[in-house]
């Protein structure tokens, strides 16, 4: 499988952690490549810039990739955004100058000339408006454009907010909710190894914030463990080979843990083993 990642910006490193957390890690190659093979054998990585992934994906040689969705959108490409990923989180909004008297983007004047990279979702946006503007095409530091007199408003990416208001603008309209998406072409989403890789994904996603605990109860105390113990489905419960004493095992959410073990001692828990959880795959 040919796999597109990011090999720039800030979803680059965000990617890449999230492949190393899935067992992908990328084996050692000149910086410089852009195809680099990987730990799981059947996967090589495509370094490629995050707006061009859609179409690489959509091209069919490279199967799947991991890009925002405000690329996927603008691209229009023909691929399946199968997992939304916990990174790369913005809005697209519309923003003008605070020191115009502009609250909406009905009040824009006809003709007003909006910068952005995102041109198509722009025309499309003004377009259901029914509003003709001037769309600029830049591919970075939109936020200037205002100021230099070059743009009367910007359609970009907004996270905290803190580049508009450096920038003296305001958003007056959201266009989009973005966030990175593992997309694969439509032809290899059933395919075993998109399977895997998507399994293994949501089976990362879905230990975090969850542990594992370990505990030993003598059978008289067994009842009231249990009943202050939560768990994915029961609690594992196993005889010990020795005395009558049980082990109980379970999966617990990581929020609330110390209360909990002070609960389960107070019930007569003994030997507790906290651990973490690699993946949790149902
Ligand atoms: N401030 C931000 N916080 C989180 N995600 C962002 C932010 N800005 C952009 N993104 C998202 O990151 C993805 C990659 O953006 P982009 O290609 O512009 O990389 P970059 O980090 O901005 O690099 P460069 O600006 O050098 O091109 C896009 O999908 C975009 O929505
Ligand atoms: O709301 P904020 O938290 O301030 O983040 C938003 C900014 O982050 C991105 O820019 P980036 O730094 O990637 O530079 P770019 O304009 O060159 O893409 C985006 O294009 C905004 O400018
Ligand atoms: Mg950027």
């Amino acid at each position: 499988m040919l796999l597109a990642v990011p090999n720039k910006g800030r979803l680059q490193e965000p990617v890449l952690k999230l492949l190393e957390a899935v067992g992908i890690r990328p084996l050692a190659s000149d910086e410089r490549a852009l195809v680099v093979p990987t730990t799981w054998r059947e996967i090589n990585l495509i370094r490629a810039r995050p707006e061009d992934i859609p179409f690489i994906v959509e091209s069919g040689r490279v199967w799947a990739g991991i890009t925002g969705h405000d690329y996927v959108v603008e691209s229009g490409a023909n691929v399946r955004e199968v997992l939304e990923l916990d990174f790369g989180r913005g809005k697209l909004v519309v923003a003008v100058p605070k020191s115009s008297d502009i609250s909406s983007v009905e009040q824009l004047p006809p003709g007003a000339r909006v910068a952005t990279k995102f041109v198509n979702i722009a025309y499309s946006y003004f377009g259901e408006l029914g509003k003709r503007v001037r769309v600029i095409r830049v591919t970075g530091s939109v936020e200037v454009l205002p100021q230099l007199g070059i743009a009367d408003a910007i359609l970009d990416v907004m996270a905290t907010g803190t580049t508009l208001e450096v920038h003296g603008l305001v958003p007056v309209a959201t266009v989009l909710e973005t966030s990175a998406r593992l997309i694969v072409n439509p032809k290899y989403e059933e395919h075993e190894l998109t399977k895997m890789l998507v399994t293994f994904v949501k089976g990362y996603y879905a230990a975090q914030g969850k542990k594992m605990i370990f505990l030993n109860v003598p059978a008289d105390k067994l009842e009231a463990v249990l009943s202050v113990l939560p768990a994915m489905e029961a609690p594992s419960v196993t005889k010990l080979a020795k005395g009558d004493v049980y082990e109980v095992f379970s999966v617990v959410p990581e929020e609330g843990l110390p209360d909990l073990v002070i609960r389960l001692k107070q019930a007569g828990a003994k030997d507790i083993v906290v651990t973490s959880i690699e993946k949790l795959i149902s």
